[in-house]
């Protein structure tokens, strides 16, 4: 294992080591040969920035840093877990979360490096406490009624489910709005973000690009909502791919007679669009039917019998409605804790609570044996509790 640097800041400009990191608020952590130095750049709204020392090389490296960045103003602790990430606690007011990930060696990450010729890569992926409930992937054809279920849904819960909004380079409908039925973007601004790491998934379809910003799917997980994403069978596939956990739906039409009628109803289109479109309906049938990429196939003959059929696969059909909101029991994280350490699994977190003018110390202990997921999305599956003593902590 190599040593960790003389403590210093290091300063881009001077390449030298400036002052003890302690004293600025940088973490530091050692896998390997590497130094993880984690510390906030007040230039960027106090986001955390990452750099690596190599102990092998003596050299400093600026990794190309993956999904969003956490904030901080009042301080962090890391731990490694495992040979593959730190884990990053952070202090003070979080309203996006206080656990983090910083992934240095994940699948995700090796995937990353290679596609940019072994530059050095790191990737965040936000902490999710409890199992949350999977995302739902629906697919199939143009003028299928995807749409139009979707929404069925999204009016009838509108507290459980929350849409994935897409980017898209074509142009909108009338009746379309940016950032509520896609993010309008063109061609090159996509393409620039989907470089920069920005994008779950995207492809090319009915020849124009469509992806899942990682985003936009965050941006559902914070408000605690299951997230419903509307993707071609292509991105369903990348989707299958990646470490997010989802339940794939495929979504037929009773005929292609019935799929045109409806396409032509819709009146969206031009007549060589809905050509374009009908064209590339027949290959993705055949691959939503035939992949065994779907976990269910709902043919959509008759409107409300298959919203029936979609809200049964969604255990939505008993009377009582289950809460799909985050685990409301898991222990609240303290906003300061004043020291971490690491059992196995586990990280404790010794914490001072002030309560009626009198200070007492606790431990709040963060089960990490059942992570699940990972960067480009949510690491789902912490478990907190308290705890009295560190003997109680098996
Ligand atoms: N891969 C991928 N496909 C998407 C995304 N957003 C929409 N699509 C798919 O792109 C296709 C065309 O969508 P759209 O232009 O809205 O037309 P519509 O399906 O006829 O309503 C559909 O199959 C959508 O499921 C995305 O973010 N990623
Ligand atoms: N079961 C159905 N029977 C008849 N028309 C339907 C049915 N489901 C959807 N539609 C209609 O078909 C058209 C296409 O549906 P839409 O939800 O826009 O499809 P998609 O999102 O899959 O492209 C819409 O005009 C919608 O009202």
């Amino acid at each position: 294992m190599g040593e960790a640097p003389s403590v210093g800041l290091y300063d881009p400009q001077e390449e030298s080591v400036l002052d003890d990191p302690k004293s600025r608020g940088e973490s530091s952590t050692t896998i390997g040969v590497k130094t993880y130095f984690i510390g906030r750049n007040c230039n960027e709204g106090h986001s955390l920035e990452v750099r690596i020392f190599n102990d092998s090389t003596g050299q400093w490296v600026h990794p190309v840093v993956l999904g969003s960045k956490p904030y901080s103003c009042d301080g962090h602790s890391a731990v490694t877990l495992g040979e593959d990430r730190v884990v990053v606690i952070l202090k003070g007011s979080s309203p996006l979360g206080r656990i983090w990930f910083l992934e240095v060696d994940s699948n995700y990450v090796r995937e990353q490096k290679k596609l940019r010729g072994g530059s050095e890569v790191v990737a965040w992926s936000k902490g999710g406490i409890g199992s949350a409930e999977k995302p739902i992937v629906i697919s199939g054809p143009s003028g299928v009624g995807k749409g139009t279920l979707i929404s069925k849904l999204m009016e009838e819960f509108p507290y459980l489910f929350g849409f994935s909004v897409s980017h898209t380079t074509r142009a909108p409908r009338n009746m379309e709005k940016d950032g509520v039925h896609y993010h309008f973007t063109n061609k090159s601004v996509m393409e620039r973000e989907i470089e920069d790491g920005k994008f779950l998934e995207y492809a090319s379809v009915h020849g124009n690009l469509y992806g899942t910003s990682i985003e936009a799917v965050e941006v559902v997980a914070d408000d605690g909502k299951r997230c419903i994403l509307d993707i071609d069978v292509q991105g369903a596939r990348s989707v299958k791919a990646s470490s997010i956990d989802a339940v794939f739906i495929f979504i037929c039409p009773p005929s292609m007679e019935e799929l045109e009628k409806r396409l032509r109803a819709r009146g969206t289109e031009t007549e060589e669009q809905i050509l374009k479109r009908l064209r590339n309906a027949e290959a993705e049938l055949q691959q939503g039917v035939s992949s065994g990429l779907f976990d269910h196939i709902l043919y959509n003959d008759n409107l409300e019998g298959c919203y029936s059929r979609l809200k049964k696969i969604l255990g939505l059909d008993g009377e009582v409605v289950p809460d799909l909101k985050q685990d409301s029991s898991a222990v609240e994280l303290p906003s300061h804790h004043t020291a971490v350490t690491k059992r196995g699994d586990k990280i404790v977190l010794e914490c001072k609570t002030e309560e009626l003018d009198k200070s007492s110390e606790n431990l709040i202990v963060l089960d990490t044996s059942a992570l699940m997921g990972g960067a480009p999305g949510r690491t789902r599956g912490i478990q907190v509790y308290e705890s009295d003593s560190y003997s109680d902590i098996a």
